[in-house]
């Protein structure tokens, strides 16, 4: 954005918290509109912390909706560049069978896996070239004065709080977001926390001994089930990143899998082929802790033109669709359209809650079905016949047919719009089903009344 175009060229200030995957891009945004962002951060810098802190959610997939987003502020090509390319699932059967199902019909309808903390160290080296970014790693949100845009933080060193004055604080701390309770606190504000049964807990398949991949790495693995699930992300090295699905409790959970045998006769019994692929299985499953999956839905998500959350802070949604990242850097992008559009904030952060929520809201359903998807329907073959005749209408229409994960993954169509969309393309597509099957047994009925003639006139 040119300086004749920024209505925000009075260097206000803005107060981001969180440098994860949203607040690092957000600040990249922020700079392009003219603010002074401070962005505090609990974690250390991730450019010198060791890899993968926290132990969990090490790569995700990067798909339309990101890549719309980095590549607007001219950071695309360099995560492209860090990304392994998945091409569609190979989706691994319990009967043994292992078949391709692509992401798409056409070449650039596919996912890109990226690690996370690389893509956050890139959004952060990114953001402060930006002038006028500050990052403040070490350091968290302890209060917040939604009517003045303060914020208290404290050091992880330790030391007394410390006040600092914005013009706007945006929340992008996550799912356990400090800023949205300071924001709700006291006022009729909608707030639902939803936890599945099931958590999760990350596993590697590591490079062969002869340094080449253990399976084919541009896809997604996806092994099904409806006990457990897992599914593995390709990383540049020739690894790949497993997450483990299953149910906290009950007889076949995490809480079984409590001896090297209980883990051997787990996976042997649901993931055959996975054992051979996972050599430190045992010490992984022992070691790792076991992730929340947790849907979060809520308003407000802004406060006058004060106080606005985005990403998780504002919808975390369980990972199945992989469009949590996607829709938090949606988010950068459409806040930023926002606030170009309307010089008063107030109404750039109505507007961009106006145009989000209801979407977002979406989302959520769609990731929750994609996880029954992907736990009981991949394998079968009632879900590959209709993939394969909506990939089929898709090439023989492709202006007036789409696929609804085409259209969430590879489009910027907004969630809400492409499952409307999709529900009318699925009523036309049970109805062609059901004439299909009305004209076969139509056509049934006449070959078997012409039979029986032939029977009654004795030939
Ligand atoms: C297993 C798994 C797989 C996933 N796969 C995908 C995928 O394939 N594709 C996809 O699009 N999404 C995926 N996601 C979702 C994605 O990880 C999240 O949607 C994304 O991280 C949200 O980004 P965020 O910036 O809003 O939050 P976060 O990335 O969580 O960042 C929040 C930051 O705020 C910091 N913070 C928290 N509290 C404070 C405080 N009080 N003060 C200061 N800092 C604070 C945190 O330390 C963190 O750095 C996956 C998630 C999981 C769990
Ligand atoms: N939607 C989903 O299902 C999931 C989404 N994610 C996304 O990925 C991001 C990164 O994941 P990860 O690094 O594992 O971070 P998490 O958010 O899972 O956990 C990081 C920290 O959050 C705090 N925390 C955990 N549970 C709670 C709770 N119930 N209430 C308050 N604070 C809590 C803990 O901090 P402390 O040590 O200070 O107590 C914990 O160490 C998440 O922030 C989230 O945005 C992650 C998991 C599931
Ligand atoms: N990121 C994930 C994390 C966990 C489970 C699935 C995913 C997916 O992205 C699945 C992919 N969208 C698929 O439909 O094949």
């Amino acid at each position: 954005m040119t300086d004749g175009q920024n209505p925000f060229s009075r260097q206000e200030r803005v107060v981001v918290i969180g440098a994860g995957l949203s607040g690092s891009l957000a600040a990249v945004y922020l700079a392009r509109h003219g603010y002074l962002v401070d962005v505090y951060e609990r974690r250390p810098d991730p450019r010198t912390a060791p890899a993968g802190l926290g132990g969990r959610s090490i790569n995700l997939g990067l798909s339309a909706r990101g890549m719309r987003a980095l590549d607007e502020v001219g950071l695309l090509a360099d995560v492209l560049k860090r990304s392994v390319p998945m091409r569609g699932r190979v989706v691994h059967s319990p009967d043994g069978a292992v078949r391709f199902q692509p992401y798409g019909v056409r070449e650039h309808e596919i996912l890109h896996s990226v690690l996370r903390d690389e893509l956050i160290a890139l959004l952060v080296d990114a953001a402060e070239t930006s002038a006028g970014v500050r990052f403040h790693f070490g350091w968290r949100l302890n209060r917040l004065d939604r009517d003045t845009a303060t914020v208290e933080v404290l050091s992880e060193a330790g030391g007394d709080p410390v006040e600092v004055g914005a013009d706007l604080v945006v929340g992008a701390d996550g799912i356990h977001s400090v800023v949205r309770q300071h924001l709700q606190r006291g006022l009729r504000a909608d707030y639902s926390q939803e936890f599945l049964e099931w958590g999760y807990k990350e596993l590697t398949i590591p490079v062969g001994d002869d340094g080449e991949p253990r399976v084919r790495l541009e896809a997604l693995h996806v092994w099904p089930g409806e006990s457990a699930m897992m599914v593995a992300h390709p990383n540049v090295d020739g690894s790949l990143t497993c997450s483990l699905f299953m149910p906290h409790e009950g007889p076949v959970s995490f809480a079984t899998l409590d001896t090297p045998e209980a883990v051997l006769g787990f996976f042997r019994a649901n993931f055959a082929d996975a054992e051979e692929l996972m050599p430190n299985l045992v010490e992984e499953i022992a070691g790792h802790p076991v992730g929340h999956l947790v849907t979060v839905r809520t308003a407000p998500w802004r406060h006058g033109d004060r106080v606005v959350l985005i990403g998780d802070a504002a919808h975390a949604v369980v990972p199945f669709y992989g469009q949590g990242m996607n829709s938090a850097f949606e988010d950068c992008l459409v806040l930023s359209d926002c606030l170009a559009r309307h010089t008063d904030r107030a109404a750039a952060l109505a507007a961009f809650e106006a145009a989000r929520k209801p979407h977002t809201d979406v989302l959520a359903d769609l990731s929750i079905a994609n996880f029954v998807d992907l736990r009981d329907r991949v394998h079968k073959p009632g879900y590959t016949a209709h993939a394969v005749a909506d990939r089929l209408l898709s090439r023989l229409m492709p202006d007036r047919w789409t696929p609804l994960y085409t259209m969430v993954a590879h489009t910027t169509t907004p969630y809400a719009d492409a499952l409307a969309r999709a529900k009318r393309q699925d009523r036309i597509l049970r109805g062609a089903t059901a004439a299909a099957g009305a004209l076969a047994a139509l056509g049934a009925v006449t070959t078997i009344g012409a039979a029986l003639r032939r029977r009654s006139r004795g030939r």
